[in-house]
């Protein structure tokens, strides 16, 4: 069982709804349960910052900083995290900040967010996802690539040099700047950085899909089987990657005119997407029923949040929210059994405690209530 990480300790300013919130907590699983609109999602917002990245809702900090306060928000966390305990500062700079937050970790101002992750890795379930097997393929490679950064923090780094250098390549296009040894540098890096992406991305499924193998057919949430497509598809695993740089340059150098016409790049990793099917019936995840994708999502995440586990030694902090709403009383004690064997602290909402009985003195609770926090 992989070793469990925990906040012990959650402080927020000027955040959402709270204007000012502190939680106290032992190594349980937490649920906290009110009203709609009582702040329980903000305050699964509030952990999720505790990864790199804008949070579960991926909000500007601007929109995060409480409306009607003059200082922009904090969170204060403590974390018994993989390096031990640590002591982690968030917020913004200012009040209307969009884009960037300042970091403190141990009180020592951190040189990037991914150095989160040498503490904790969190993950998350919301019903905003919902959508996900029908919504657009940006979606689901948005998903895709968080769950490769939880195990992989350098693909971030990837994806952001690889976006930077295919917006000076469609600039130059767009300006009709067709230099070809300029032209020809900007591709080569995006086809290593594009290549190294992809293969990123079916490691992934190659071990989600190991280890949704090993799940009996009969458990509570049904597999999913996973497949890439729209970039370099069944070449990725077959053929060594200097190869597909080769083809991926190429193709790039081929397309010049198209592009500059489109005004933007047609091909590359950016126009990946991500094939969900339900196993147990081969049945694509998109014309499956919404309970159907709902146990098909909550697997997935599962079975990441294992792999986290396995391959970290830590478990992950989950963050579920309204997790219970929709599944019956067997299937709730079923998710709950399976998430308590997960090792770690999950943080779990809903409107009624008593979705939650079967979790019994496995979690602690609270009540959300217009921004407050009680036991
Ligand atoms: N920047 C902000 N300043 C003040 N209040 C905000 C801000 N952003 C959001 N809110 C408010 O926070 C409230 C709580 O939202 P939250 O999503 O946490 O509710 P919830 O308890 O999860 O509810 P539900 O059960 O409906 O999902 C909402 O009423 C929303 O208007």
């Amino acid at each position: 069982m992989p070793e469990k990480v925990y906040i012990e300790e959650i402080r927020l300013s000027a955040f959402r709804n709270y204007a000012e919130a502190a939680l106290k907590l032992d190594a349980r699983h937490v649920v906290l349960t009110g009203d709609n609109g009582s702040g329980k999602t903000n305050l699964l917002e509030a952990v999720s910052l505790l990864s790199p990245g804008r949070g579960l809702r991926r909000t500007p900090y601007g929109e995060v900083t409480r409306v009607g306060t003059d200082d922009a928000f904090s969170i204060f966390a403590r974390v018994h995290g993989m390096e031990g305990e640590v002591a982690i500062g968030t917020g913004a700079e200012a009040r209307d900040e969009g884009t960037s937050r300042r970091l403190r970790l141990n009180g020592t101002a951190a040189k990037t967010a991914d150095e989160l992750t040498d503490h904790l890795r969190v993950l998350w379930l919301t019903p905003a996802m919902d959508g996900l097997f029908t919504g657009p393929a940006g979606d689901r490679r948005r998903f895709l690539d968080r769950l490769v950064l939880s195990v992989d923090p350098a693909h971030g780094r990837r994806a952001s040099d690889f976006e930077r250098a295919m917006r000076s390549r469609n600039r130059l296009l767009g300006e009709g700047r067709m230099d070809p040894a300029w032209l020809s540098g900007i591709e080569r890096q995006m086809a290593e950085l594009g290549v190294a992406m992809a293969v990123a991305r079916h490691e992934m499924l190659g071990f989600l899909a190991h280890l949704i193998e090993g799940v009996a057919n009969d458990a509570p949430f049904p597999s999913a089987r996973l497949s890439l497509t729209g970039f370099l598809d069944e070449g990725v695993t077959a053929r060594p990657a200097a190869d597909l740089e080769e083809d991926y340059a190429a193709m790039l150098a081929e397309n010049r005119y198209r592009d500059a016409a489109a005004g933007r790049t047609t091909e590359g990793p950016h126009k990946a997407d991500l094939l969900v099917f339900h196993a147990g019936k081969d049945m694509d995840a998109g014309r499956c029923s919404t309970g159907e994708q709902k146990a098909l999502l909550i697997g997935l995440v599962l079975a990441h949040a294992r792999l986290v586990g396995n391959m970290t030694g830590f478990a992950p902090v989950l963050l579920l929210d309204e997790i219970a709403a929709h599944l019956d009383e067997g299937r709730r004690a079923a998710l709950f059994d399976l998430i308590d064997g997960l090792g770690g602290q999950a943080f779990m909402t809903g409107t009624d405690r008593m979705l939650f009985e079967a979790l019994g003195d496995r979690a602690q609770f609270f009540t959300v209530a217009a921004g407050r926090i009680s036991g």
